[in-house]
């Protein structure tokens, strides 16, 4: 199975290296010609993965007719150019394995309904876990979620995608490895905060708690398995990125949580924070569907330009109640 990767930040560039392991051929779609010439030919990518020598075997190209040649597509684009990005290639009925983490603003579409509505005919996977693109990309031991309804394309892209540091569990859940990813960003930032504002690691183990009983109550009002939601690309995302400056997520909340604007630390950043994305359009789409994400809507507040202390107190005074999702 040759493997095309369409997108050229960290997480595109780590899976390419993924994709080249034990000398097999990749082609990786970017959107800069200089960036493409550089990958290629200096087998790096200063831009958003500096210091990792690549695979030999790794080309890029910005020519989207270039990835006709592919038996499978991984797509790591930020979620919301995901749509646009997407409606430049043919895909046919070639698998697409959706790695991206978040909820489509506006359309409020998860990345598998906003894929198949432009490429209906393509089987869809989600590839999702805790996986920071740099140790990927070092060889260090990183295991994922891969989620994909079709046995034969799950088997068939598990198997490819393997190595001996990069362990996928197959999964028929879809919807569950989507909504953990997309969630575990907004708490994270909701953990940074914590970080930030100095309330400390009681704090933040009980953020990572009651968010993780968010997370599973919109995961199962959306149809998701709570086994997957415990998995890999839930609660094993959620606990990495809450506990990491190397999570953007979580460094945004740091900034938060020492009263920093949101503009001021989204102004020109050239990598992505999803879960700035992702926390109003999650918390519209979970009013619609009756859940209470107290969290994630403290998130929405901060990024709104709310103070941190304000935000802070009215979550800690929220009626008591049970424990349990
Ligand atoms: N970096 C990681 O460790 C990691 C791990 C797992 C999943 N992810 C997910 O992968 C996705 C991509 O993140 P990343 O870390 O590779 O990105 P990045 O932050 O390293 O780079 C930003 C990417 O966005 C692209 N981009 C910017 N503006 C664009 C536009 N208008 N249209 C299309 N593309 C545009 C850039 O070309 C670049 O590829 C995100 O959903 C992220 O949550 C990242
Ligand atoms: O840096 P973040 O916060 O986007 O997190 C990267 C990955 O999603 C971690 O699994």
């Amino acid at each position: 199975m040759r493997i095309g990767v369409i997108g050229g930040g960290a997480w595109g560039t780590a899976l390419a290296q993924v994709a080249a392991f034990g000398g097999r051929e990749v082609l990786l779609w970017v959107r800069g010609a200089t960036l493409a010439e550089t990958i290629t030919r200096e087998r790096s990518n200063p831009l958003y993965l500096p210091g990792i020598t690549l695979a030999p075997t790794i080309r890029a190209t910005t020519d989207a007719a270039d990835l006709d040649a592919v038996d499978a597509l991984l797509v790591v684009v930020p979620a919301q150019h995901l749509g646009c990005v997407l409606s430049g290639f043919a895909i046919g009925t070639r698998p697409l394995v959706l790695c991206a983490k978040g909820i489509e603003a506006g359309s409020r579409r998860l990345m598998a309904e906003v894929a198949a509505a432009i490429h209906p005919r393509a089987p869809i996977a989600v590839l999702s876990g805790p996986t920071f693109a740099h140790e990927v990309a070092r060889g260090l031991p990183t295991a994922v979620t891969l989620a994909c309804a079709d046995a034969q394309v799950r088997a068939a892209l598990s198997e490819r995608l393997a190595a001996p540091h990069f362990r996928p569990y197959a999964s028929t859940d879809v919807i569950g490895a989507e909504i953990g990813g997309a969630v575990k960003n907004v708490l994270a930032i909701a953990c940074g905060v914590v970080e930030g504002a100095g309330l400390g690691q009681n704090a933040r183990a009980a953020l990572i708690a009651r968010g993780f009983a968010e997370m599973t109550r919109f995961g199962l009002a959306r149809g998701a398995r709570a086994e997957t939601l415990a998995g890999l690309s839930g609660l094993g995302d959620l606990v990495l990125t809450c506990s990491s400056t190397s999570s953007r997520n979580f460094s945004l909340g740091v900034g938060l949580g020492r009263g920093e604007s949101a503009a001021s630390l989204l102004a020109d950043r050239r990598t992505v924070a999803e879960g700035a994305f992702t926390a109003p359009v999650l918390l519209q789409t979970a009013a619609e569907a009756g859940v209470d994400m107290p969290v994630c809507e403290a998130v929405c507040r901060l990024l709104e330009g709310a103070a941190v202390a304000q935000v802070i107190g009215a979550l800690l005074a929220r009626p008591l109640r049970e424990e349990g999702v």
